[in-house]
């Protein structure tokens, strides 16, 4: 094992580099290092050199001495230490001191050199002989030989050496500084005693295992004390550079001299100057902290005195001083309370309180109190609660609603013209009639009596309804004309809707047939006007006043026979007496004043859809009001789009269709449905919300019923119920004549100044789907008396929402019918006194009004009742109450004897004296019997 020159040194007690030197000249080469490293056979040879060189060697350096020459050598201070040694046996100190000491030692040992003592006593054998104390003891006899004549004295000494030793280390605990080092320290016994030992032995030691040279660690570092970090003191401000006055600046001769009277200047100005004029931020630049901060104190002074009034300054030039920020939100100011209120529906708690200006907090309150409801403020409240509420703070409320798609085609449809507007109109005529009796021929001749129609008829597309103008005598007269059998009652009933007037085809040699009675029953329950066409006069053998007396015996009485309905005599086939027709409707469309304002979005109704190959979806629209034009977007039905092409009766493209004129359209996303409404809209994307909500709704005739032209079957039964009469409209189907007989007088007997009973239509035999669809256009209940509906009729009656009742005794039906047409009379309204209160004393609150002080005399007064006010036996005029207080608590009744506050509404002169008589409307039921 190599051994560091270091660690050499250190045993040698020599500096590294002189050591080196010294195994330089001992013929041991070495690198000028102190980590230079020998091998343990130079490290003797160095030592025999430094022993020959006769230099004076530590005594524990000596490890390969000889005793003999290392005894003498030993220098007297080591001396106290090898008597510590020897002397602890033969020591008379007490126990406690000994074992203290000793304990100290073993304890340090264990510790801090565990290595080195386990190597100690693997060594014993090697020294079995002379152990190193022996050889110390020897040591000791020897120098004591030597030094013999001091050996009282040095016993002497010595003994108190260990006891000073003793006490010392019993005072206090082994430092770093005593421990011996592995390796060997200088003046160590220990470490010396192993090379005698092998060299007394003569055995030379194993390379590999150097046992009795040194211990297998390495020597640990030499202890530093720690060093404290000494807490620094406490930094002087930063010194300014020491600007040495010279000669020259002194005389202000140099440019340093030249800046510092410039700066020194600047001051003085700065100092002069008014604090207010200047911004702050360039002062504070340019003033030092403690400067600036004097500066802001003073600003805010002057600020103080300035917002007091003393200095007198402007508050604008205040300068570094932060406005006050207002702890209140906002000047509440008066409040304004509202008494006349709009508000959106649907509400909630905010936005009415929003609306009428009053707390929301007021609001639930009153919802709590009223209603016993707890509501939050986003809540929405229903409209009649939002109206009792609005009772109570005496605030008018009306409600504003988003109108949607439906309600804007209906304000469209529903949209008055003015008369001036208004132009007339060419009139629409439907004929109608039993199958074979002429309907088309008629139409058809009319037709080509037209000559330019004749001329410019192109066809090409199937027509299922047909509809053309007509001109005659510079007047235009659009006919519709429908097919006249049972399976197409629903475009006839449709078709009445839309119609102006009637032409009833009846050929007058088969009469009146059950078709004729259908088409009769139609257009009665329709209100428009009838011409008779009886037609097929060319004929031979025909009687005409059997047929008169046939529609005599449905009602319609000839003019001729003191009627008002208009016979002409025609011959669809012959051509015969058409003047005379097309002149008697002109008359009587001229009579009824039809007239339409064509400037406004076009409104009508669609006669047939088809789907045609080339161009697609086409509809037959007939134009009631307005002007309908190319690029018009439109929703018709469930269909809607851009008008795309236009084409009149003739199939000619035109451009526009005014009022009363049909045409055929193309440009609809899908086929429309006879009987649908078309309206013209603002844009494409409201035709298309249109559609899809109808679609959502699975009804497309829901404008057929707000149409603006023609009278409809609704209208007609709204117009009675204006007119205070109400009429129940009936179907009457029986399996005889003589049911039908019974029945109908029955419902005669019924007679009331405000309700009646119509029949419609009645006939022998099933219900058919004529008779539903008639029921359906008129809003007619079907009675069927001992007969049933077909299937067909059966599913459209729950299609359309008819009913049907079926019977099969009399009673029954003429107690049903009298029970319909009771619930149709207005119930009687009959005023109940509650209670009776007088005026005491009246308070005068700004915000409610004049609210009565009163003593309940009889009765109780309720909130919601309404009171008459009398005053000197006067009624002045009655009112409802706006609010009912016992003391200050909102009460719904107070009883007789009590006193109360009351609030009338819409009345505000109450007096003190003034008699308010409290009172109820009950609604009383009331029977055909009784008076109105
Ligand atoms: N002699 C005579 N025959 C007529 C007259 N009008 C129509 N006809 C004939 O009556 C038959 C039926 O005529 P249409 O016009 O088809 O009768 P419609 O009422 O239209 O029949 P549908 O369309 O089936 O409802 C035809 O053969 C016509 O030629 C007429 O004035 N005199």
């Amino acid at each position: 094992m190599k051994i560091r020159i270091f660690a050499l040194a250190k045993e040698l007690g020599m500096d590294s580099k002189v050591l080196i030197d010294e195994c330089n000249k001992a013929g041991v080469k070495l690198k000028n290092s102190a980590l230079a490293s020998i091998t343990p056979e130079q490290r003797d040879i160095v030592i025999a050199y430094l022993d020959q060189k006769g230099k004076p060697a530590d005594s524990s350096s000596a490890e390969s001495a000889t005793p003999e020459t290392l005894t003498p050598q030993r220098e007297p201070p080591k001396l106290r230490n090898i008597k510590t040694m020897t002397a602890r046996p033969q020591s008379s100190r007490s126990a406690t001191q000994k074992s203290s000491n000793t304990s100290d030692e073993e304890s340090y040992t264990e510790e801090g050199t565990s290595g080195v003592v386990v190597e100690q006593e693997e060594a014993e054998p090697v020294s079995e002989d002379e152990t190193p104390t022996v050889q110390v003891d020897e040591s000791i006899e020897e120098t004591e030989e030597v030094t013999e004549g001091r050996s009282a004295a040095l016993k002497r000494r010595s003994e108190e050496s260990i006891e000073e030793t003793v006490k010392s280390d019993s005072d206090q605990a082994m430092t770093r500084d005593d421990y011996v080092p592995a390796g060997g320290a200088s003046g160590s016994n220990i470490r010396e005693m192993k090379p005698i030992g092998s060299n007394r032995s003569g055995k030379p030691q194993p390379k590999s295992k150097p046992k009795s040279a040194l211990p297998n660690v390495a020597a640990p570092p030499a202890y530093k004390q720690p060093v404290i970090p000494k807490p620094k003191k406490k930094e002087e401000k930063a010194q300014k550079p020491e600007v040495r006055l010279t000669a020259d600046i002194l005389e202000q001769k140099s440019p340093l001299a030249a800046h510092l009277a410039q700066h020194t200047e600047q001051k003085k100005k700065e100092k002069d100057r008014d604090p207010q004029d200047d911004d702050s931020k360039t002062r504070r630049g340019s003033l030092s902290l403690v400067e600036a901060r004097k500066q802001r104190r003073e600003q805010r002074k002057e600020g103080r005195r300035g917002f007091s009034g003393e200095g007198g300054g402007d508050q604008q030039d205040v300068v570094g001083r932060r406005p006050r920020r207002s702890k209140r939100k906002h000047d509440a100011g008066n409040v304004v309370h509202k008494t006349d209120v709009e508000v959106e529906v649907p509400m909630t708690v905010r936005s009415l309180s929003e609306a009428m200006g009053r707390p929301a907090k007021a609001i639930m309150s009153i919802m709590f109190k009223e209603f016993g409801e707890m509501v939050t403020i986003n809540q929405i409240i229903e409209e009649d609660v939002a109206l009792a509420v609005a009772m109570e703070l005496g605030v008018d409320l009306t409600f504003k609603r988003q109108r949607g798609a439906l309600e804007l085609v209906n304000d469209i449809v529903e949209q008055e013209d003015a008369p001036e507007d208004l132009v007339t109109r060419p009139p629409i005529i439907t004929v109608l009639g039993h199958v074979d009796h002429g309907k088309t021929t008629l139409v058809d001749t009319l037709r080509k009596s037209n000559v330019k129609v004749v001329e410019g008829e192109a066809g090409g597309i199937t027509q299922h309804i047909a509809a053309y103008q007509v001109e005659y005598n510079d007047h235009k007269l659009t006919f519709v004309d429908t097919p006249g059998h049972a399976a197409f009652s629903e475009m006839r009933s449709r078709g009445a809707n839309v119609t102006d007037m009637v032409v009833l085809v009846v050929a007058a040699d088969d009469g009146v047939m059950p078709q004729t009675a259908e088409s009769i029953s139609h257009v009665k329950a329709s209100g428009v006007p009838m011409v008779v066409a009886l037609n097929k006069i060319d004929l031979p053998d025909i009687n005409e006043q059997k047929v008169l007396q046939e529609l005599a015996s449905q009602n319609v009485l000839p003019s001729e026979w003191g009627g008002e309905t208009e016979v002409v005599r025609v011959s669809a086939l012959k051509e015969m007496g058409l003047d005379n027709l097309l002149e008697t409707l002109l008359l009587t469309a001229e009579l009824h004043e039809l007239k339409a304002n064509p400037n406004r979005p076009a409104v009508g109704a669609c006669l047939e859809g088809f789907r045609d190959e080339g161009r697609g979806s086409v509809a037959w629209l007939i134009v009631q009001k307005g002007t309908l034009r190319i690029g018009d977007a439109v929703i018709c039905g469930k269909s809607y789009g851009y008008i795309r092409a236009m084409y009149d009766d003739m199939d000619q493209q035109i451009e526009e269709a005014p009022p009363s004129m049909p045409v055929k359209v193309t440009g609809l996303d899908s086929v429309p449905g006879a009987g649908d409404h078309f309206v013209v809209v603002e844009t494409i994307d409201q035709a298309r919300e249109l559609a899809e909500e109808r679609r959502h709704e699975g009804r497309a005739d829901t404008l057929s019923r707000h149409s603006g032209g023609p009278r409809t079957l609704e209208d007609i039964l709204g117009s009675a119920i204006e007119g205070a009469i109400q009429d129940l409209p009936l179907i009457l189907k029986a399996d005889t004549p003589g049911s039908l007989e019974a029945i109908r007088s029955e419902i005669n007997k019924f007679e009331h100044p405000e309700v009646r009973v119509k029949i419609l239509h009645e006939g022998i035999g099933g219900v058919n789907e004529s008779d539903v669809y008639l029921a359906s256009a008129s809003n007619a209940i079907i009675i069927a008396f001992h007969v049933v509906a077909e299937d067909r009729a059966l599913n459209l009656a729950t299609q359309e929402d008819v009913e049907i009742r079926r019977y099969s005794i009399i009673y029954e039906v003429v107690d049903d019918i009298r029970a319909s047409l009771e619930g149709m009379l207005r119930p009687e309204l009959v005023q109940e006194q509650t209670g009776r209160a007088l005026v005491l004393q009246t308070f005068s609150v700004s915000r409610f009004g004049k609210i009565a002080g009163c003593r309940v005399l009889n009765g109780t007064i309720n909130r919601n009742d309404r009171v008459h006010v009398i005053r000197d036996q006067k009624i002045l005029n009655q009112y409802p109450i706006a609010s009912l207080k016992r003391e200050k608590d909102d009460v719904k009744e107070v009883r007789e004897g009590m006193e109360c506050g009351i609030l009338l509404s819409g009345f505000n002169d109450i007096k003190e004296g003034d008699l308010l008589e409290a009172f109820r409307i009950n609604e009383v039921k009331r029977t055909l019997e009784s008076s109105s």
